[in-house]
């Protein structure tokens, strides 16, 4: 089932939560809503399922007006975090509540619901737990049958809010591959909430990146690390380091006694901001003729199939330390020491001209191998 959003808008008393946004989602497709705290995200999926009314702006399901339908009537499926169970149903009684409680004229007959708790049951792979409470499931086992409850009812839309935000990393990454793949087999529209940025990654096929209520940009996960389009949404996803950037009308970008040489094209002879992602860097122990950007390394951790180092700049300006992640082939403990001085050489990176409201400007330097470590004895 489609989803097509028109203009829609909500304010709060004098607060404004969303500002007028339009959003197509298609048929069978998975989106995530991500972004900070109070961005909106959770107003846009209540108003999506008709439990929050908008004040301006429309919603149709595949050709359906639903904007002033009842909750009940739109036909979605919720799953909440910490949405909870019923607790002195059983959780085969649990599935089965949203089928008992339809109309009667639409309602299937009891042998049927018995046969759909049944395979939800298997679908979730908790049909051994059917006659349990839910006091007597674990975190990510009460999650699942939430889902399958969502499910019962058939919903060619399912909206989820934090769906699994309350469980442990390894629980969580679990049954994000479940929800994926389950969502696959049975083809309906999710639309899911969550403010971390690798869950918005892994599940999504596009991702809605929001902030104070609007709409910042809505792409595939490639597309968002490869094209961010603002600073917002570059900051957003994954750690950059920045680069405060003062064009010397000759050749380089400076700070202090740190420049940088961007390429010869006018475009990028310009104060502005450099960003540099953290596996987009080299480090060297002498400056060249890229970049001269020294600085001194603070820490050094290695974090699973990478290592961060940590430099703070040295006769250069820079609000953070520098973070490097390095593969550990890459990395030599001998010339990465903590305290040692060191030298930072973008292989690539993104140029927000200064007064300029234009996409960044991506930029490889060319001349240099990327992955390159290039210590000289
Ligand atoms: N019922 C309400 N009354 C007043 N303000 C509200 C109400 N619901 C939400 N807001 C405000 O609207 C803004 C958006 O809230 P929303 O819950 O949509 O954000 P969110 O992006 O989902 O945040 P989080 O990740 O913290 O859940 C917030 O500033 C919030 O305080």
């Amino acid at each position: 089932m489609s989803i097509s959003i028109n203009n829609l808008s909500k304010t709060f008393g004098q607060f404004q939560a969303l500002t007028p946004l339009s959003l197509d989602i298609h048929d069978g497709e998975m989106i995530g809503l991500l972004g900070p705290s109070g961005s909106g995200k959770t107003t846009l999926l209540r108003i999506i399922a008709g439990l929050e009314t908008a004040n301006t702006g429309t919603i149709h399901f595949g050709g359906r007006d639903v904007t002033h339908l009842h909750v009940r009537e739109r036909r979605v499926g919720f799953v909440f975090q910490n949405y909870a169970l019923f607790r002195h149903m059983t959780i085969e009684e649990n599935v089965a509540f949203g089928l008992r409680v339809m109309d009667k004229k639409e309602r299937p007959s009891n042998q049927e619901i018995q046969k759909r708790v049944k395979d939800l049951l298997d679908i979730v792979q908790l049909g051994h737990l059917a006659k349990r409470y839910p006091e007597q499931l674990s975190g990510g086992q009460k999650q699942r049958i939430s889902l399958a409850r969502a499910l019962a009812t058939k919903p060619e839309v399912l909206l989820l809010d934090e769906p699994f935000g309350a469980l442990d990393s390894k629980v969580r990454k679990e049954l994000r591959r479940w929800l994926r793949s389950l969502h696959d087999e049975l083809g309906f529209t999710s639309v899911f909430v969550t403010h971390d940025q690798d869950e918005a990654m892994e599940l999504s096929d596009r991702v809605v990146v929001m902030s104070n209520g609007c709409i910042e940009q809505v792409d595939t996960p490639a597309r968002l690390y490869e094209q961010p389009n603002s600073r917002f949404v570059f900051d957003f996803l994954g750690n950059v380091n920045v680069f405060n950037a003062q064009w010397d009308g000759a050749q380089h970008w400076s700070n202090g006694q740190a420049f940088i040489t961007p390429h010869q094209e006018s475009q990028f002879q310009h104060n502005g901001l450099l960003y540099v992602r953290s596996h987009e860097i080299s480090l060297a122990n002498k400056e060249n003729k890229q970049a001269s950007l020294p600085a001194k390394v603070m820490s050094v951790t290695p974090i699973g199939a990478e290592v961060r180092v940590e430099l703070a700049p040295q006769g250069w300006e820079s609000d953070q330390y520098w973070e490097v992640r390095l593969s550990h082939r890459q990395f030599d403990s001998d010339k990465i020491r903590r305290g040692g001085i060191l030298y930072l050489v973008p292989q690539a990176g993104y140029f927000f001209a200064q007064d300029t409201h234009q996409d960044p400007l991506k930029l490889a330097w060319p001349f240099l191998e990327k992955d390159a470590v290039m210590f000289e004895i």
